[in-house]
């Protein structure tokens, strides 16, 4: 059984009423030469911390554009994204910068790992940009390879591992920061049924330590191990469920019949 992560702050913020964000009337326009494009018309919700959220919705809906303001890449035209204490509607540009690579996990469909570094490397990139280089945060990118169950393929190069390999990398990656919240954008894009499932039972583990998780993702089965949903239509939300527990549990064991009927099936 993999170590659990080594924070005591994160662990107990399951049990907080502290918001990882609170996104209030958020709007988001671009101004085109002929037109503008009202990509987030007035979206409000909050996030608390340990929360785990799927923010779905059909395409041109607002999805990536909402991304792009929790994860500091940009800034909303109106309204107020508040990350922790902080409102990043009012942030100068190095400022974003600088919460974006000290408090933002990001998880991406396609892992963005630097296939020159090794997976501890890899995990400890956030850490570069702060000059942050010492054995201790070594051990701490090492305590989080063996998190995420890469403990024994720690000198190991991205081309070497599977591509739920490089994504539980991407992870790890995503909590070196002790970030507000991972963000991950169709983080089971790439993988198979088998891999999709293992990487959604981490993020279990790691919600269920404390970690927030906000999650893009347009497959169903994917949103339905969430706590929670939030669909967005037109740049506006849609509607905004729960998921009880049974459902979820249902939806675990529904993912995992499935992979090892298809398992079978490959035998045959
Ligand atoms: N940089 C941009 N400049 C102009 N318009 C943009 C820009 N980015 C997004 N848009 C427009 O904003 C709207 C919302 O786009 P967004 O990419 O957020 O949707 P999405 O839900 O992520 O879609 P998909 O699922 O296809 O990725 C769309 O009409 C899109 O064309």
């Amino acid at each position: 059984m993999p170590n659990a992560i080594p924070q005591p702050a994160a662990a107990s913020a399951a049990k907080s009423n502290r918001l990882a964000t609170s996104i209030c009337d958020v709007r988001k326009e671009y101004v085109l030469k002929s037109e503008t494009v009202r990509a987030l018309r007035g979206v409000s919700f909050d996030v608390p911390e340990g929360d785990f959220v799927a923010i779905m919705g059909p395409s041109g809906s607002g999805k990536s554009t909402l991304l792009n303001l929790l994860g500091c890449l940009d800034k909303p035209t109106a309204g107020h994204l508040l990350l922790g204490e902080d409102d990043i509607s009012s942030m100068s540009d190095d400022e974003l910068a600088e919460i974006r690579s000290r408090r933002i996990g990001f998880v991406f469909q396609s892992y963005n790992l630097i296939q020159q570094l090794t997976v501890v490397e890899n995990i400890q990139v956030p850490l570069y940009y702060q000059g942050r280089l010492g054995s201790e945060e070594r051990r701490r990118a090492t305590d989080l390879a063996s998190t995420v169950g890469l403990g024994d393929r720690l000198d190991h190069r991205p081309n070497q591992l599977s591509g739920g390999q490089q994504q539980r990398v991407a992870i790890a990656r995503s909590l070196v920061n002790d970030p507000y919240f991972i963000l991950a954008d169709e983080p089971t894009g790439n993988l198979d049924s088998k891999t999709t499932e293992e990487i959604l039972t981490l993020f279990d583990r790691l919600n269920g330590e404390g970690r927030t998780i906000i999650m893009v993702t347009h497959e169903d089965e994917v949103a339905r191990r969430a706590k929670r949903v939030v669909r967005l239509k037109d740049g506006l939300l849609r509607s905004d469920t729960t998921n009880d527990e049974a459902d979820r549990q249902l939806a675990r064991e529904e993912q995992k019949a499935a992979v090892i009927a298809l398992a079978a099936r490959e035998e045959d």
